[in-house]
Parts: C-alpha cells; structure tokens; sequence
C-alpha cells in the first residue's frame, strides 16, 4: 500500500471521524483522518467541551450566591472572565495536543487541509489525491446565520468561544439547546440577557414539565424571555451598541452582544460530493441508512452531518460500530437511534430520554399513564434562593413499561445516565420502585413516585 492509500479515511477528526478511524485502526487497518482547522471538532473546540468549562463557572456563581445561607463571609466580588477563559482555552488546547500524539501512538495519518472527492475512493487535500476503500464522511455542521441585515453585527456560539469580554448586555436569538445554555452561562456570570424566540416555548421538542420549569426558572434569575418574537434587523446605535428590530414591531436596544442560536447546518461545501453522487436531503444532510452508509458503495456518512441525534456520543457510537461492523467481523452491528439520553446544561439542567408525554399519547393513546413530581431539592433547604426539581416518567400498559424518563433540576445531569440504561432494558414502574432508594437525594423522587 502507497503512503496516499488508506483502507479507510474519515472526512473531519470531530468526534465522529477520530472514533471510526481509532476503531478500524485497533483492526489493524491503514487509516487516516483528514482536518481543516484543530482535531476533536465542534465538541473540543467549539461545542461540549469549553461550554462545559463555562457552565461550571456559572454554576459556581449560583453556589457563590447560596454560600451565605451556609453560613460563609463570601461576597460575589469581581468576576475576571479573562481567567476563565484562558483556563478554558488552556484545557481545549492541551486535548488538541493529546490528540496529535494519540494519533501519531495510533498510527492513523493526519491529513491537514480541507477534503474534496475526486470519485468515490478518492480524495484530494491540499494538492494531493489520496485513496482508500472506504471513506467516512464526518464532517459535522456549523452555526446558521440569519438572512437579515445587520446579521453580521451578531455572533455565533463559535464567536462566544472567542469573547474576550463578558457583554454587559446581550441578546441570545432561538430556542433550542445552545440558546438556552449561553443565555444561562452569561446570566450567570453577570450578563443582563434577553432570549428572543420565534414562537411560543423555549425547547420545543422537550417534554412540557422540563419547557415550564426551565422558563419559571429563567425568569428567576432574571433573564428577560421574549416570546413571539422574529428579529428582522439588527443595527448600531450611535454609542456602539447593538439594536433588535423586530417583525412584531417591538425594538430592544442597548446590546453589547447579539448572539444567534438558530440552529446548525451541515459541513458539505467544497467537499464536491457531486463527483461521487452521494444524496443529501433538501436541507443539504448527507442520508445514510442505519448502517451509516450512502446510497455509493464504499462511502458512509455519520454524526452531525446526517442530522441525527446531534450529539457527541451519537457520533462516537456511530464511528466505532461501523468500524465494527466494516472490519470486526460484526456485519450487523449499527446505532439504534432511538432512547437517546440527552442533558441540557441549563441552569438548572435537564436530563431526558424517551418519548415525552405528547409523543407517546400520539402513539399509545390511553393506554399512557404518567407519573410526576416537584419539589424544592434539600439543597435549597436553606437557601433564599429556591429551584425546583421535577421529575416526570411516561409509562404505557398494563405492565407500565417506563417509555420516557424527564428530569429537571440539580443534578439532572448526572442522574439521567442510569436511568437510560434502565429504560433501554425495558425497565416497568415496578422495576423502578422495587428499587430501593438512595437517601437523602433527589434521584430516589423517581422510584418512589405514586
Ligand atoms: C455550542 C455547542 C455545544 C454543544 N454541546 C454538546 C454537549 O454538551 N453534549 C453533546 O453531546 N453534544 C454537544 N454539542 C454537539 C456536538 O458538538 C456534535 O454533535 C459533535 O461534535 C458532532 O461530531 P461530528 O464528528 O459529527 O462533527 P464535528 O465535531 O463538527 O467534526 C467535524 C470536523 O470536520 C471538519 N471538516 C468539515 N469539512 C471538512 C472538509 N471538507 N475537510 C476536512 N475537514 C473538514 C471540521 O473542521 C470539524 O473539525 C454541542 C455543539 C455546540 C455547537
Ligand atoms: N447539551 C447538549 O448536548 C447540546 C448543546 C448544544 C447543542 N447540542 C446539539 O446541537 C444541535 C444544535 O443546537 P442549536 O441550539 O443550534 O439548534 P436547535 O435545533 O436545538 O435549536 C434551534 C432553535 O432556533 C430556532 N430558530 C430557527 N430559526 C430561527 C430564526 N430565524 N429566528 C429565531 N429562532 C429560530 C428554532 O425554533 C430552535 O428553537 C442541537 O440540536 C443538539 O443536538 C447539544
């Protein structure tokens, strides 16, 4: 085999492509990894990672705010965005750092430049054609901007990441998981925010318990939430602050910060996936089957990039079974999309998996029972400031086989993960409460719920 000629090369080092070409190559495959810009993706660089980093400062403010009810002489003092955010850059890069050496220890060639498909085994990058068997499109998405003028005024959460300083006031435009989380970090830290969605609720898709106590809890803490709202145009006021003008006729003026979170698109522009007639849907997603491949023989697609179940771990699990599926000897191994956990790192955060009330009473009619529960945590027992938790389950059936798990409120975050396995084993209510309790927390609300 040339040094261009790979058994295997992933379009993107993101979560998706490094963990199907590390699999392939513990198969002892030849394989590379191609990147334009750093190597972990949207998750290292942009995405996951440094939001988690920020979500525990902001955590850190709530905690600052509730130490004088346990009694500490705290007060919340200055806060020097400038620390958190080399801390945060310093952490990103030493995983960059970790993953060149991984890579070089791993054998698996990095590829550095944009990729582009000559046919459907060949690729070119940076002037030269390199080929091999199979290709891995992985090439994730990027954040949608809004056709409207003045849209360029605004940032991204990629342009959150690059901040240098906390915006005295800004306006976060969606409603979805990245609007929710940076209008709960830049509140936290001491940003006036306004959120402006398009229609009625924040979070759509997710079960109402966990729209309404997330909304009640925004407003808590002071987030201005502006329902009905379609930004139309944004402009610069003479004293260099940012202006909303919106279709309603409403205007908000006075920003330091405008930032759009109005969803994401797929990475597929000068990947010239005509040469090798791979389909992609009306929105410009690659369509892959339930095995990750294309509609061309030796060339697959998955993570963000097919647009489903946007998420890192979705991802990872994807890359690793099809490189066991391509190579391991395990010819029907594939992700099922379905009961993916997910967590929100809202402030407080969400945890959910399953189908929420609506969908499964679409589904399964009466025969749905749900079972839920709010209360204040103990944790705020002594605290002026209260958050609730709720917690909400979604049975069917006689058996009251447990369909969706919902959960917002302290904690959320890390409680969801074993509850997943649970519902993933077809766990009934029965199971959940002949499950004895853990005492005192707020995870036991869900095997004792009547
Ligand atoms: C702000 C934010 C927060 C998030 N938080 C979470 C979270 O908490 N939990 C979670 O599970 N998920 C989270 N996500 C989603 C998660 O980041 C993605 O689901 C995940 O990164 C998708 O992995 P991927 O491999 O499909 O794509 P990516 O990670 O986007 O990787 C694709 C890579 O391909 C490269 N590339 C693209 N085109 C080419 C080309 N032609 N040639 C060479 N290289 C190319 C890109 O530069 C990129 O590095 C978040 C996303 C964002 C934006
Ligand atoms: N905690 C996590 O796991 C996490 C965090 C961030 C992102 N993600 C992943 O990344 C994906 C993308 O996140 P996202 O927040 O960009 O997308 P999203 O799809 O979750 O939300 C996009 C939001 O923008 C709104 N919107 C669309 N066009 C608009 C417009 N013109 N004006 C106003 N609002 C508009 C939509 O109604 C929706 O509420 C998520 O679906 C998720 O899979 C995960």
């Amino acid at each position: 085999m040339s040094e261009h000629s790979f058994d295997l090369i992933a379009i993107g080092a993101g979560s998706g492509g490094l963990s199907v070409a590390e699999r392939a190559a513990a198969y002892g495959k030849r394989c590379a990894v191609v990147e334009s810009r750093r190597l972990g993706g949207t998750c290292v660089n942009v995405g996951c990672v440094p939001k988690k980093v920020m979500w525990f400062g902001a955590q850190l403010a709530h905690a600052l705010a509730d130490a004088r009810d346990y009694g500490f002489d705290v007060t919340r003092g200055d806060f020097d965005w400038n620390t958190l955010k080399t801390k945060r850059d310093a952490y990103v890069s030493g995983i960059n750092a970790w993953y060149h050496t991984y890579l070089a220890d791993s054998d698996i060639a990095v590829l550095s430049g944009h990729a582009r498909f000559v046919d459907a085994h060949t690729l070119e990058v940076g002037g030269q054609t390199y080929t091999a068997e199979h290709i891995v499109i992985a090439t994730g998405g990027e954040p949608v901007w809004p056709d409207i003028p003045g849209a360029e005024l605004g940032i991204t959460s990629d342009g959150f990441f690059e901040l240098d300083t906390l915006p005295r006031r800004t306006a976060v435009v969606g409603a979805g998981y990245i609007a929710v989380e940076l209008a709960g970090v830049l509140n936290a830290l001491g940003s006036d925010v306004s959120l402006f969605l398009r229609g009625d609720h924040l979070l759509r898709r997710f079960d109402s318990l966990l729209r309404e106590h997330l909304t009640e809890a925004m407003l808590e803490d002071g987030i201005d939430i502006l329902s009905r709202t379609q930004v139309a145009q944004v402009r610069r006021a003479a004293d260099g602050t940012l202006g909303l003008f919106c279709e309603q006729g409403r205007e908000s003026g006075g920003f330091d910060a405008v930032i759009w979170a109005i969803g994401r698109q797929p990475s597929v522009a000068g990947l010239n996936l005509e040469a090798t007639g791979v389909v992609t849907d009306a929105a410009g997603y690659v369509v892959a089957d339930a095995y990750q491949n294309t509609n061309i023989e030796g060339v697959y697609a998955l993570g963000d990039v097919t647009g489903r179940a946007e998420l890192t771990p979705v991802a990872i699990a994807a890359g690793r079974r099809l490189a066991d599926r391509l190579f391991g000897g395990q010819p029907e191994r594939h992700l099922s999309y379905e009961n993916i956990p997910t967590v929100v790192f809202s402030h407080p955060p969400i945890g959910t998996v399953g189908l929420t009330e609506d969908e499964a009473r679409e589904i399964h009619g009466s025969a749905v029972k749900t079972y839920q529960t709010s209360f204040t945590p103990m944790y705020h027992a002594a605290t002026e400031r209260k958050v609730k938790t709720a917690v909400k389950l979604v049975t069917v059936g006689a058996k009251e086989k447990v369909l969706g798990v919902h959960i917002i409120g302290q904690g959320a975050d890390e409680m969801l993960q074993g509850f997943a396995v649970a519902l993933r084993m077809g766990a009934t209510k029965r199971d959940l409460d002949d499950t004895v309790a853990i005492h005192p927390t707020s995870a036991e609300e869900l095997v004792t719920l009547r």
